[in-house]
Formats: C-alpha cells, sequence, structure tokens
C-alpha cells in the first residue's frame, strides 16, 4: 500500500513567528502513523527555524522552489547544497506560480529535479494543465508531456521516490476542486506515463497528490480514489487545525 502524504504549501505567507507558531502548535499532535507523511513547504527565510522546532516530530520540512547548480552568480537564488546542508528533506519544483510568473519550463524543472536527488532531497514535482487546456481536451497529453520532460534521465528508483502533484491550474486557489473522479483519472493517466516510463512495479510505488482547492471538507473523498495518495495544500495549509485534520484524513 502506498503511504498518503500531505504537503502543505505555504506560499509567499507568514512571518517568522507565525511559522514557530503553527510548528509548535502542530509538532505534537500529529497521527502517530508510518502510512501518512505530513510535510509543510515554506519560505526561505523559515527553514532553519521549522527544521529546529520540527526535529524529533512527524513533521517534515520542504521548500518551495531551489536552484539547479550548487553554487555561484546566481543573485538571490537558493542551492540545494543549502537546503541539504539545512536539514531540509523535501523541495517543490516546478508548481504553475513558478512556470507562470517565474519562467520555469519542463527543462528547468528537469534540472531541478535531478539536482534534488544528486542532492538527497525529494522532489514534488507539479504538473497541471490550464482551463484552457482543459477545454481543448488537451489535460492528457499536456501532463503526460510535463511528466515526461520533467523526469527525463531519471533512474527508475528515482522516479519511485519521485512525489508528484496533480494540480489543474484552474482549481488552485479558486475554491473550484476537480471532481475526485476527474483528478483521479488525470492521476491514474500520470500513473501509467510512468509505467511506460519505467515498470509496473515502479508505476505502482510512484505517490501522486491532487492538489487545488483543497481542504478538511473535500479531502476525505479525494483520498478514497484509487491513484489519489495525498495532497498539496495551499489556503487550508496555513492554519495548523486545518493542516492537522488534512493529516488526520490521510490515516483513514
Ligand atoms: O501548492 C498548492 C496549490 O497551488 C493549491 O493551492 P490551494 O490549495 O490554495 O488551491
Amino acid at each position: 500500500m502506498r503511504k498518503k502524504v500531505i504537503a502543505g504549501n505555504w506560499k509567499m505567507n507568514k512571518v517568522l513567528t507565525e511559522a514557530e507558531q503553527f510548528a509548535d502548535n502542530v509538532t505534537d499532535k500529529l497521527p502517530n502513523d508510518d502510512n501518512v507523511e505530513a510535510i509543510v513547504c515554506a519560505p526561505f527565510p523559515f527553514l532553519p527555524s521549522l527544521v529546529e522546532k520540527t526535529k524529533g516530530s512527524r513533521l517534515q520540512v520542504g521548500a518551495q522552489n531551489m536552484h539547479f547548480e550548487d553554487s555561484g552568480a546566481f543573485t538571490g537564488e537558493v542551492s540545494p547544497v543549502m537546503l541539504k546542508d539545512l536539514g531540509v528533506t523535501y523541495v517543490v519544483i516546478g508548481h504553475s506560480e513558478r512556470r507562470e510568473h517565474f519562467a520555469e519550463t519542463d527543462q528547468t524543472v528537469n534540472k531541478k529535479v535531478h539536482a534534488a536527488f544528486n542532492h538527497g532531497l525529494t522532489p514534488i514535482v507539479c504538473v497541471g494543465e490550464s482551463l484552457e487546456q482543459r477545454e481543448a481536451n488537451q489535460t492528457m497529453n499536456h501532463t503526460e508531456q510535463q511528466i515526461k520532460k520533467g523526469l527525463e534521465g531519471l533512474r527508475h528508483d528515482q522516479v519511485a521516490d519521485t512525489i508528484i502533484a496533480y494540480e489543474p491550474i484552474w482549481a488552485i486557489g479558486t475554491g473550484k476542486t476537480a471532481s475526485s473522479a476527474d483528478a483521479n483519472e488525470v492521476c491514474a493517466h500520470i500513473r501509467n506515463v510512468v509505467k511506460e516510463m519505467t515498470s509496473g512495479d515502479i508505476a505502482e510505488q510512484v505517490v501522486i497528490q491532487y492538489g487545488g482547492s483543497v481542504k478538511p471538507a473535500n479531502i476525505d473523498e479525494l483520498l478514497t480514489q484509487s491513484d489519489i495518495d495525498g495532497a498539496l495544500v495551499g489556503g487550508a495549509s496555513l492554519e495548523a487545525e486545518s493542516f492537522q485534520q488534512l493529516v488526520e484524513a490521510g490515516t483513514t
């Protein structure tokens, strides 16, 4: 059985004291269940403090982006070496907001995914279609291309360890969730693409999350779907109580 992975993506929210308060409220309340992984992907300035505060707890800490180079003249960027050195374990790569506002491409996603594995970080790779693409029936083809290009050149064991987040862009922060059946159909397609790229065994191991207006009220139904193994959650991950409820849902 694949474990459930519930990851909060705080995006550009909170100040340090709020981030620390969240950790203080959540760390000792998470379910003691190996079948669910709880991750919070926070802005860079909060990472050292969150890593410190979550030590020995079930809450893992992730970054929301990184550069693919180890070091160099890249003003304003953060490298995988820096994240690893801090004790960060996960990193979101290729979120649609980075693709839209910061010129992230499948090629940079691929370089970052390789860099993550080279430094012992687990990538959470985001894919998903726009409303226009969905209406033009391009959802399956678009997500397939994003997976093939984003994961190109990985060893099979690395593909197995990759977390894929399917996030239809039109469902992010809009309150519109894909129906659980529609979300599952795309996640199943993504698993099939992984199977074509690797093997049936590897495809069965890959964790595929759904993201887009997930909240405590709708997560149960999403997680009952055959190919949805967790959630990447923005807005509803910001409050400790709501995040905790989302993680609890992963235990059922
Ligand atoms: O990374 C998270 C997604 O962009 C979803 O955000 P949301 O839960 O606020 O819709």
